[in-house]
């Protein structure tokens, strides 16, 4: 209908119009009304009608809106609930006169299109105009059409690949979840559309998924490719490790399936597979692949060079021939036990073809049945240790030997003690341990040199080793220190015998480096379990014993007796306390004068070591020179002895007593250090005392521990002026050639041979032919320990020269020295 004319219709016109227009409305395939803007019916068609399934009566012109819903909602097409309320609320939806469109089911079980559109004339709202489209078709169609593509994108996603589909316009149109999950795909990427291929590749080009290089380049390329329109299969690593196995189709009406598929683990399992059969081939380690009850299925090289068995002499036959189990182990048990945990691992001896055993690191692992979970096989892996345990076995030999001798050292006779005791406990045996020291060991080390000392010990560790049984044991504990374990002996008579073989063996001289080197054992023994319960007390015990069978004058031996550790016990408190005794001023010298045997003159003084302990007193020099001396501590105490002496005489001098000799004593250990001379030196300059004026008394067993050396030293003193004495003449085994040698003025009769000089013949003998001896040599003779007026008599008429003792005076205070000495010589 032209609506643009011009000159408004007359009548006629208008009549024909309408009856087009009727014409239109009944011809419409669709439903339509209008309202005017009161609701009221103005226009409508058959189809109106129809659509709403409304009788025609109850349609007319003015009818209202409310009066025509009534009809369906009275028909319950607006649902359940009041009729009224229907009604009220859909003409208060219709008033709003705002357009509107939505799909109504009619219970005839069509679907129509309703939409509304507020009508203007004037531009005054003048109702609106509602159209009923019947959609039943379109609506049917578009249902099964979603079908299909619910039904198609359950497939996709069933596919365990991620799945996409490029329209020929290269457009995605579909994937499935796996899709962006797989590639990395961002939901904003994907809801962005169209999602075209070129967006696509452009995106994984810029985060590098295509490798490096110009990504416009790279995108070209894949773009080029893909109006290719072929089939392809490719492999592509994505930056995050992922490997994609990719795989495109084109479509027959264009476009492109393409299905990417993670083959990750496919190619990292048969890449493990591969290295796995390169270890299996080429690993030093013996793997033997077993079925469930330990036969033989495969086995690699290592094994053949191992074993010297080839693959086709084991399989089928059991492990257990070749790998030998622990006898207390039987092959049933231990089947069952690796199956039952799973793994076992251990060392057992192997056998070679050659029948020749090996030690081998065993490690067995079960594999179960995926599907039943019951051992299936198991792996055997084989590691050949030989070389490990002749190492271990070579440390554990350096642990417990000593280098020098090769003989057990400290740690391997603690554990010998450890596996003989509990044996010894059980069956009641008594065992003896005897602990082993060599006397003079340290000054044949100290002046003849170490290389002397070692093959001294080297020496002695074999004769030891030779005089004891193979069940007996011999360990070195360090320097000259041996111990000896008898491990079953009747009675301790047995020790003993041992003990005397001992001493006899080490008795004949030792040939070391060109020098005829003697020496002796002190042996000290103690017995298991008498003497201690336990390692450490019977070897503690047996130490304490050897030290009283050196107190006992050495080479000898002496078991162990409950009253030593007394002993022991008080040498340590003595050596504690000395320690500070220099220190704290305890000490102080006394002296005892010398006279003319035959005038009575005073000849000199002896200086006397005093210990004036706070708590315990005067502590006799008896009791701790020998422990001064053992401990070394003599060498600080002896050189306050030389210094403080040479200084009470020179002050005597210089208070106008006449100059005389004093003697001071000298101990072995003293004199066998090599700086003795310079400290003789020092204290006569450090006290101003003249040379001539200093006698040093020197035992005769220290000078007799090394004859040689002892020459040159007193050679070098005598130069210096001063002069010697030979103390405890007589006590010792002084041989005459050395004698003769010694650069000495005096010899000192010990005082035990002139207690009974009166009484005793023997001891007069001794006396009376030192006293020539000495002078053949042209030495002075001094007799100490003089008491009675007899015993003077008698030294003096066999020409003794000069006395001491307690006849004359008991050692002095220096002050008393001083006057007793200074009033003797002003009456002269
Ligand atoms: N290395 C050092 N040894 C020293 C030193 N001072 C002492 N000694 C040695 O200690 C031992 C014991 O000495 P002491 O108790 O002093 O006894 C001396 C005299 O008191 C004692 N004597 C002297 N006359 C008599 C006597 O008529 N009867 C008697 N029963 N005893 C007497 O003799 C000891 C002197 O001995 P000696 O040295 O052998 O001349 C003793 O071995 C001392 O040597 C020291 O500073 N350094």
């Amino acid at each position: 209908m032209d609506t643009t004319e011009a000159s408004p219709p007359n009548a006629t016109e208008f009549g024909r119009r309408y009856a087009y227009l009727q014409a239109v409305l009944s011809n419409l395939p669709q439903g339509i009304s209008v309202f005017d803007e009161h609701l009221r019916l103005r226009v409508w068609n058959q189809g109106f009608l129809d659509v709403l399934n409304l009788p025609a009566g109850a349609v007319f012109d003015g009818v209202h809106f409310s009066e025509l819903i009534r009809i369906p909602a009275e028909r319950g097409e607006y649902g359940p609930g009041d009729v009224e309320e229907h009604i009220a609320r859909i003409t208060a939806l219709a008033l709003k006169f705002e357009a509107h469109s939505f799909e109504r089911a009619r219970p005839s079980g069509r679907t129509h299109l309703v939409q509304g559109e507020p009508l203007f004339i004037d531009g005054q709202l003048a109702g609106f105009i509602t159209t009923y489209t019947d959609i039943t078709e379109r609506k049917a169609a578009e249902v099964e059409l979603q079908r299909h593509d619910n039904l198609l994108q359950t497939v996709i996603e069933s596919i365990p690949s991620a799945v996409s589909l490029f329209s020929k316009d290269k457009e995605l149109i579909l994937y499935n979840q796996e899709f962006p999950r797989l590639l990395d795909l961002p939901p904003s990427l994907l809801n962005d559309r169209p999602v075209t291929m070129e967006k696509l590749f452009r995106f994984n080009a810029e985060r590098g998924e295509y490798g490096p290089g110009d990504q416009q380049a790279i995108v070209q390329t894949l773009l080029v490719k893909a109006d290719q329109n072929q089939a392809h299969r490719f492999e592509r690593t994505r930056p995050n490790g992922k490997t994609l196995d990719i795989r495109g189709m084109p479509l027959d009406e264009g476009g492109f399936v393409t299905i990417y598929t993670d083959i990750s683990e496919r190619r990292a399992s048969a890449e493990r597979e591969q290295l796995a059969q390169k270890v299996f081939n080429h690993t030093p380690t013996g793997i033997i692949f077993t079925d469930e009850v330990h036969r033989i299925l495969s086995i690699n090289p290592a094994t053949t060079q191992m074993t010297g068995y080839e693959a086709f002499e084991l399989l089928g036959h059991t492990v257990f021939g070749l790998a030998n189990l622990p006898p207390e182990q039987n092959p049933e048990c231990f089947q069952e036990n690796v199956a039952l945990r799973g793994s076992w691992r251990g060392e057992l001896e192997v056998t070679k073809k050659s029948g020749e055993d090996f030690p081998a690191y065993v490690r067995v692992t079960r594999v179960d049945d995926p599907h039943s979970g019951m051992p299936a096989h198991y792996i055997w892996i084989l590691a050949d240790i030989t070389e490990r345990k002749e190492a271990e076995e070579r440390m554990r030999h350096i642990a417990q030997h000593d280098a020098l001798t090769g003989l057990p050292n400290r740690l391997a006779l603690l554990m010998r003690l450890a596996q003989l005791l509990p044996e010894a406990r059980r069956h009641k045996l008594t065992m003896a341990i005897m602990f082993l020291d060599l006397d003079r060991f340290k000054i044949i080390n100290d002046t003849l040199g170490h290389p002397v000392g070692d093959e001294l010990l080297r020496e002695v560790a074999c004769r030891l080793s030779k005089v004891v049984r193979e069940t007996d044991f011999v360990a070195r504990l360090g320097g000259d220190e041996f111990v000896v374990i008898l491990p079953g002996i009747t009675n301790p008579s047995d020790a003993a015998i041992v003990a005397n073989k001992i001493i006899a063996a080490l008795s004949s001289p030792i040939e070391a480096e060109g020098h005829e080197l003697h020496t002796s054992p002190s042996i000290g023994i103690s017995l298991f379990p008498d003497d201690g319960p336990d390692g450490d007390t019977i070897l503690k015990n047996a130490d304490t014993a050897m030290y009283h069978a050196k107190a006992a004058g050495r080479n000898n031996y002496q078991f162990f007796a409950a009253d030593m550790n007394k002993a022991t016990a008080e040498r340590l408190n003595i050596e504690r306390k000395l320690r500070h005794a220099i220190a704290r001023n305890e000490l102080a010298l006394c002296f005892q004068p010398q006279f003319r045997a035959d005038s009575s003159q005073p000849t000199g003084v002896e200086a006397l070591i005093r210990w004036h302990h706070p708590t315990d007193g005067l502590i006799s020099p008896l009791r701790f020179i020998p422990v001064a001396e053992e401990t070394g501590i003599i060498v600080e105490i002896g050189e306050w002895v030389l210094l403080n002496a040479c200084r009470e005489m020179k002050h005597w001098i210089d208070a106008g007593l006449k100059p005389m000799r004093i003697a001071v004593n000298v101990s072995a250990r003293q004199l066998r250090r090599r700086d003795f001379c310079e400290t003789v030196a020092g204290a006569l300059a450090g006290s101003g005392l003249p040379a001539e004026l200093l006698e040093l008394e020197i035992t005769e067993s220290s000078v007799m521990e090394n004859p040689e050396e002892a020459i040159q030293i007193l050679e070098r003193l005598g130069r210096m002026g001063v002069s010697l004495a030979i103390d405890d003449f007589g006590t010792g085994y002084s041989s005459l050639a050395y004698l003769k040698l010694f650069p000495i003025d005096h010899l000192k009769i010990d005082r035990s041979f002139v207690a009974d000089i009166e009484h005793d013949l023997n001891d007069r003998a001794i006396a009376f032919g030192t006293i020539a001896l000495a002078h053949s040599l042209g030495l002075n003779v001094i007799a100490e320990g003089v008491e009675t007026a007899d015993q003077l008599e008698l030294l003096r008429a066999n020409g003794c020269d000069e006395v001491q003792g307690y006849l004359f005076s008991k050692p002095l205070t220096s002050a008393a020295a001083f006057a007793f000495l200074h009033a003797r010589c002003r009456s002269e």
